[in-house]
């Protein structure tokens, strides 16, 4: 990661902001001190010149007395001089009676004024006149002004040299470690929060200051940071791991809860086939038959589509099972459903219904077909010997009732009722025969 850049739309603003500070402030500061020692300079000039006025006043002003007590105008025109030559003195004024004597220009705004009383003493006091000596602005003027530029080029080459020193100073510390920091914290992104900020070494075996602690602060930050998206990380990858723990679970669950069901779809469908299916001899149990009869005789009334229903008997099992046994009569019971089976479109519906009696359910087959396939099937199964291990084989008959749907409102149980009335008939007249159900009589078809 690069720190050393820095944005230069804001390059050294701070040193710029410090440096307009320092000349504002040093400029303020020249001003007030200027002004406070030019104050100063005044004041000592003016008690200088009052010095002079006393020293005039000591020992020229008895001297000019004296003169004037003499009248000796030459030694008056001297002192009037020696007072006029005194550095600063502007004006000198001497009115003695009626003569006035006068040195130099007077000010209209004078600085200093001082008029002394002429007064000679010898037993009594002669007033003499007056002297007045003033004092002007022009020498103090020059002086100040002279000292005000001293002390301004001074002040401002202080200004300058100071304001150079503390760019340099603040260039050197502030704004350049402000800069990486400032660019450093741009920089940072989480694949870099394992390199520190570190600045420039110091030359000086410094203390640290406020900067550095700032970069102290800044790489605490850092490693906070870091920390936190190492642990971030951590969590991430443990949550994945659970995640991917718990997905193989969830599809090892699903995968045992798919097999159990297929299972249990299985057992179901063998159930369904257990329940739909007569044990024995494979045909439809007697619910399955009685289930599938009520809708297959509702859709025809409905089509007035002609449907024959046969309900077949074994005459005399009972003996069957007496003379060979059960097993052998379970024989038959399986050679009749399957012989019946055998010759039966894929419409018709073969049922066991109880014990050695069978349903059979021809739909779309007129009377002259029902009568002759019962008849088939009484011929065939009369004919048929079930093979046994000691007797050789058994033979056996079957009566058969039939009837027809006859109108819209015939159900399983009319047929039902019909079909075993006419079976009724058929045992009744002497067995091994099919006999059709009529309102009327009973008709035996042989
Ligand atoms: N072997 C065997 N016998 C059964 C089965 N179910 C019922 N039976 C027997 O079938 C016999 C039926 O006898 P019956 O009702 O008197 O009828 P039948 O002897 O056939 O006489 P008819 O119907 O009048 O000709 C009984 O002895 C039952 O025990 C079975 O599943 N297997």
């Amino acid at each position: 990661m690069n720190t050393q850049g820095s944005n230069g739309r804001h390059k050294r603003v701070l040193a710029k902001r410090l440096a307009v500070a320092n000349v504002s402030i040093n400029l303020l500061v020249t001003v007030v001190i200027t002004a406070w020692m030019l104050l100063g300079s005044y004041r000592s000039e003016v008690n200088a010149t009052r010095q002079r006025l006393d020293e005039i006043g000591r020992t020229i002003v008895p001297a000019l007395v004296g003169s004037l007590w003499q009248v000796n105008a030459h030694e008056i025109d001297d002192r009037l001089d020696e007072i006029g030559n005194i550095p600063g003195v502007d004006y000198v004024r001497l009115q003695s009676h009626e003569e006035l004597h006068q040195r130099g220009r007077p000010d209209a705004h004078p600085r200093v004024i001082r008029t002394y009383s002429l007064i000679y003493s010898d037993h009594q006091h002669f007033d003499l006149g007056t002297l007045t000596v003033e004092f002007g602005w022009s020498p103090v003027r020059q002086k100040l002004q002279h000292q005000a530029i001293e002390i301004g080029i001074a002040t401002l080459s202080l200004t300058f040299f100071g304001t150079l020193a503390l760019l340099l100073l603040v260039q050197a510390r502030m704004t350049r470690s402000l800069e990486i920091m400032s660019s450093y914290l741009r920089m940072l992104r989480v694949e870099y929060l394992d390199i520190p900020l570190i600045l420039p070494k110091s030359k000086w075996n410094r203390p640290p200051d406020e900067i550095d602690q700032m970069a102290g602060s800044i790489n605490r930050m850092r490693e906070y940071l870091a920390e936190n998206v190492a642990a971030r990380i951590r969590h991430e990858a443990e949550l994945q791991s659970h995640h991917e723990k718990l997905e193989a679970l969830v599809r090892e669950r699903t995968a045992a809860l798919e097999e159990k069901t297929r299972e249990l779809e299985l057992q179901s469908h063998t159930f369904e086939k257990m329940a739909n299916t007569d044990a024995l001899t494979g045909t439809c149990s007697r619910r399955f038959f009685i289930e599938v009869s009520e809708h297959v005789i509702a859709r025809c009334a409905r089509s007035k589509t002609p449907l024959a229903m046969l309900l077949l008997d074994v005459d005399h099992f009972k003996s069957i099972n007496d003379v060979h046994g059960h097993a052998v009569g379970d024989q038959v019971l399986v050679g009749l459903a399957s012989t019946c089976q055998a010759g039966l479109r894929e419409i018709d519906l073969l049922g066991r219904l109880g014990g050695e009696e069978f349903g059979l359910l021809l739909p779309e087959v007129k009377m002259s077909d029902a009568l002759v396939i019962a008849e088939r099937l009484r011929s065939t199964l009369a004919s048929l010997a079930i093979r046994i291990p000691r007797e050789d084989e058994v033979r056996f008959t079957v009566s058969i009732g039939l009837c027809m749907l006859s109108d819209g409102s015939d159900t399983y149980e009319t047929l039902m009722a019909h079909a075993d009335s006419a079976l009724y008939g058929a045992k009744e007249g002497g067995r091994n025969r099919v006999c059709v159900f009529d309102t009327t009589t009973l008709m035996a078809a042989r």
